[in-house]
Formats: structure tokens, C-alpha cells, sequence
């Protein structure tokens, strides 16, 4: 385990390309321990992150957020899919580069909007799902290129996306 990139996998991207869904399943080709900097985030705040939004607001969610990936990431041989908005932190980029192989996901916005409307758990695409997700794209659009590797997910099965995947991080 000499190269950081090495450590661990860590996937970036918006909201619905699926980070969560990809990441277990990556951790189970690689016999990594898979985490999910939401679900973390949950058990440390004791409540659903729609109730974090909702009592203490997104700052909140975001210093959460903050200590659970700083905190995770000094483990090694996970997989660790995040939120979406973390990346919005530049010390949250920070230490993922400096831990492991980040990759980001990404998906065209037709996709995403179909992945995520089925999913109602999302705090911030309350409302007009569609103006939602367009209007928070485009504020993201530069936000994940700081990955090491970009994968596009669109209409590809996710034991495709996993065994690209598992390619680069064999050959990194
Ligand atoms: N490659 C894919 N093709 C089709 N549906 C997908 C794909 N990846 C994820 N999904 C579906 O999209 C939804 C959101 O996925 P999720 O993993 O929660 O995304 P994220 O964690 O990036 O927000 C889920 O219903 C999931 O089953
Ligand atoms: O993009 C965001 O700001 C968020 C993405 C969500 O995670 P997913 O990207 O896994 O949906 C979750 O962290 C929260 O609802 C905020
Ligand atoms: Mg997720």
C-alpha cells in the first residue's frame, strides 16, 4: 500500500449517478469494506439526513459531513461513496486526494432525473425535481474534475461500471 491512490476508492459525483449503488458493489469485487458518508453522517446525527436539512439546516449537514470523511479516510482498503455536495468543501477534496483513487461518476441529466425521482430522500430536490437537479448541475458542473478518473454511467449497467472499476484500480 505505498501510493495513497492505493488506500482507497472514493466515489464523487451528483446526486443519482450512483455512487452508493456502485460502491457495495465494488467493495464486494475487491473485498473492501464499503462505507457510505451518508449513512455515517446519519448515525452520528442520530436522525434521516431529510431531518438534519429540516432541524438543523445544510451548514450542519456539511460540518457532519466534514468530520465523517476526515475521519473515515485515515482507514485503509474501503470503498467510500460520499454525497454528492461534499466535493463542495475544497478540504474535503483535499483529503480524498491525498487517501486514495477518486473517481467520479457522472450521468446526463435525463438519467439522473429519472434515477432520482424515484428516490424522495433527497433534502435538496424537494419541489421541481427536474428545475431542481438542472439548476444544481449547473452550479456543480466543474465541481467533480478534480478526479483522478471520470466514468460515464449513462445507460450502462452497473456490473459494467464496477468492472471498469476494478480496471483502473488495478492499473493505477
Ligand atoms: N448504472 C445505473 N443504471 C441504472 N440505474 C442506476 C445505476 N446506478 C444507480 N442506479 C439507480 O439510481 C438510483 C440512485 O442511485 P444511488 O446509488 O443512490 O446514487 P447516488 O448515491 O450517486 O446518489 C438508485 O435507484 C439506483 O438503483
Ligand atoms: O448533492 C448533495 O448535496 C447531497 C447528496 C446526497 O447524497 P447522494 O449524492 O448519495 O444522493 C446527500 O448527501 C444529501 O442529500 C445532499
Ligand atoms: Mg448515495
Amino acid at each position: 500500500m505505498e501510493s495513497p491512490k492505493n488506500r482507497n476508492i472514493i466515489l464523487i459525483g451528483f446526486m443519482g449517478t450512483g455512487k452508493s449503488t456502485v460502491g457495495q458493489a465494488i467493495a464486494e469485487t475487491l473485498n473492501y469494506q464499503f462505507v457510505d458518508t451518508d449513512a455515517l453522517v446519519e448515525k452520528k446525527a442520530g436522525c434521516a439526513i431529510s431531518e438534519i436539512f429540516a432541524s438543523q439546516g445544510e451548514a450542519h449537514f456539511r460540518q457532519l459531513e466534514h468530520e465523517v470523511i476526515k475521519e473515515i479516510l485515515q482507514n485503509e482498503r474501503l470503498v467510500v461513496s460520499t454525497g454528492g455536495g461534499s466535493v463542495l468543501r475544497e478540504d474535503n477534496c483535499a483529503v480524498m486526494l491525498a487517501n486514495g483513487q477518486v473517481i467520479a461518476l457522472t450521468a446526463d441529466t435525463d438519467h439522473i432525473i429519472q434515477r432520482v425521482s424515484q428516490d424522495p430522500n433527497r433534502p435538496l430536490l424537494q419541489g421541481n425535481v427536474e428545475e431542481r437537479v438542472h439548476t444544481l448541475m449547473a452550479q456543480r458542473k466543474d465541481a467533480y474534475q478534480f478526479a483522478d478518473v471520470t466514468i460515464d454511467t449513462t445507460g450502462v449497467p452497473v456490473e459494467n461500471i464496477v468492472r471498469t472499476i476494478h480496471e483502473h484500480h488495478m492499473k493505477k
